[in-house]
């Protein structure tokens, strides 16, 4: 007998709306509408690899909804990339936009690549022809791309500019995530890891916490992971563990966060920096999987990498008392039901990481203007919106007694409910839109 198959992440991800429908104030048909992304686009991209053979990549480019604004959400490039993970995370930024109140609706992307195998050229060439097939599908009034795993500023910039190049203008906010000097914003590079670190001083507040009595374990030490740690370290709180792609480190007194992210781009691997080879002796880092990573006994658990990695098999053996989603769906529905039970409380993907999204609207606002602001400025509108927006879904949880990822969506659903509503459903559930 064939085992039973998984759902896919998009099918666990749409699981989440009909639980808080309860609480939210929508119409059932346009919640109906929001379990299917209103487009989606697969192209094939031929890139002339350095050896001069051919390599042809698949792309996606997925727009959930779109009645709070154009779509926006980021571009992945990874081996694991498939239609139903792009949905999946296409679906998460509508919910992320509005719980942020920002006026977007959601999208994602991404290329079935493994980047690290391929030179800078021909990560330029791929980028490049990616744009060349999507260039119909976004724009700045219509689908706005932005980083997400294993993209970056300089491929935003790339993008950029060969969005401008087909359309004969520069048109920096057709994306965002750019380089500066391209019309990118003071502070996109850190925004997401510091979005999730204001959500963790609001709840220290909350909890009356001494930051310095509090151990934080984060798995992923990309550009969300490193910022979160590092805000964190400079916060007091002791990073106890980090892990990379290849496996984790752990140091029961702490790290010092500055030297680990020194050591991690240089090296590109942290164990074997950590635990075989030149800071082996001085640091004693412990080697630990990333599976043992989530296990730990720590307050503060960050998942900054991966979607499913919390699971109903390993949920039971979580011990942190509060986990932070900064990467996208790194909990199953199945394990939330026992982290609830456990009393774990979840500060919800579409909250904790929406910092990204935010300072992309900043940049996207600055570009259409013209006029681009200081770092102190981003900063300080970033953290009053996530203030704001964290206390709102907190009272809601409060409230209402339910789970915070339930109060982040009603919120998301009534806002997205407003909207349509204004609009009126005859339009919403029109075919000839936008
Ligand atoms: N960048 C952004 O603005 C935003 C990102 N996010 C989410 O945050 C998460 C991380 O994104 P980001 O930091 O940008 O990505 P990066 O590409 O910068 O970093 C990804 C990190 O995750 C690590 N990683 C990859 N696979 C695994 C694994 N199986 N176990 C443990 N670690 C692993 C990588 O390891 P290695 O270095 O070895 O490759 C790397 O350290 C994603 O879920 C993304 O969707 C959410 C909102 C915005
Ligand atoms: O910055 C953006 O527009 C989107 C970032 C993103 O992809 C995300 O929040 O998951």
């Amino acid at each position: 007998m064939n085992a039973p198959t998984q759902p896919s992440v998009f099918a666990g991800a749409i699981s989440r709306l009909d639980k808080a429908f309860q609480y939210a104030d929508i119409d059932a048909e346009a919640l109906e509408r929001l379990k299917h992304p209103k487009q989606i686009l697969q192209v094939s991209i031929p890139v002339r690899m350095d050896d001069g053979s051919l390599r042809v990549f698949t792309g996606y480019r997925v727009r959930h909804d779109d009645t709070r604004g154009p779509t926006k959400g980021g571009l992945r490039y990874s081996p694991q990339v498939d239609i139903e993970e792009v949905k999946a995370l296409a679906f998460w930024m509508t919910f992320k936009c509005a719980v942020m109140n920002i006026p977007y609706g959601g999208a994602k992307g991404g290329i079935c690549v493994n980047a690290k195998e391929l030179s800078r050229l021909e990560l330029e060439r791929l980028s490049r022809g990616f744009v060349e097939q999507i260039a119909e599908f976004i724009g700045p009034e219509t689908d706005i791309p932005a980083p997400d795993m294993y993209t970056n500023a300089m491929i935003m910039g790339w993008m950029m500019d060969e969005y401008s190049k087909i359309h004969r203008r520069r048109i920096p906010a057709v994306i965002t995530g750019k380089p500066i000097p391209l019309g990118g914003s003071q502070g996109r590079d850190d925004a997401t890891g510091r979005g999730a670190f204001y959500c963790i001083k609001e709840l220290a507040k909350k909890r009356d916490w001494d930051p310095t009595q509090i151990r934080v374990a984060v798995q992923g030490f990309g550009n969300a992971g490193q910022s979160v740690a590092r805000l964190l370290h400079a916060d007091g709180y002791q990073v106890v563990a980090v892990s990379d792609s290849q496996g984790g480190i752990y140091k029961a007194e702490g790290f010092d966060v500055p030297s680990l992210i020194q050591n991690k781009n240089q090296s590109r691997r942290l164990q074997a920096v950590y635990c075989s080879g030149s800071l082996c002796e001085t640091v004693r880092a412990k080697s630990i999987t990333n599976e043992e990573l989530l296990k730990l006994d720590v307050d503060i658990l960050v998942p900054a990498a991966l979607e499913n990695v919390i699971t109903a098999k390993n949920a039971d053996a979580i011990r942190a008392n509060v986990i932070v989603e900064v990467a996208n769906g790194p909990i199953t529905c199945e394990a939330d039901e026992i982290l609830h039970d456990k009393e774990i409380l979840v500060v919800p993907d579409i909250l904790a990481n929406a910092g990204g999204v935010t300072v992309s609207y900043f940049e996207w606002v600055q570009n259409m203007q013209g006029f681009y602001w200081p770092l102190e400025e981003i900063q300080r509108r970033l953290s009053e919106m996530m203030c704001r927006e964290f206390g709102h879904v907190y009272d809601w949880m409060i409230e209402k007694k339910i789970d915070m990822r339930t109060a982040a969506y009603a919120v998301a659903l009534s806002r997205i409910g407003e909207a349509i509503a204004s609009l009126g459903t005859a339009r919403y559930f029109s075919d000839n839109d936008s």
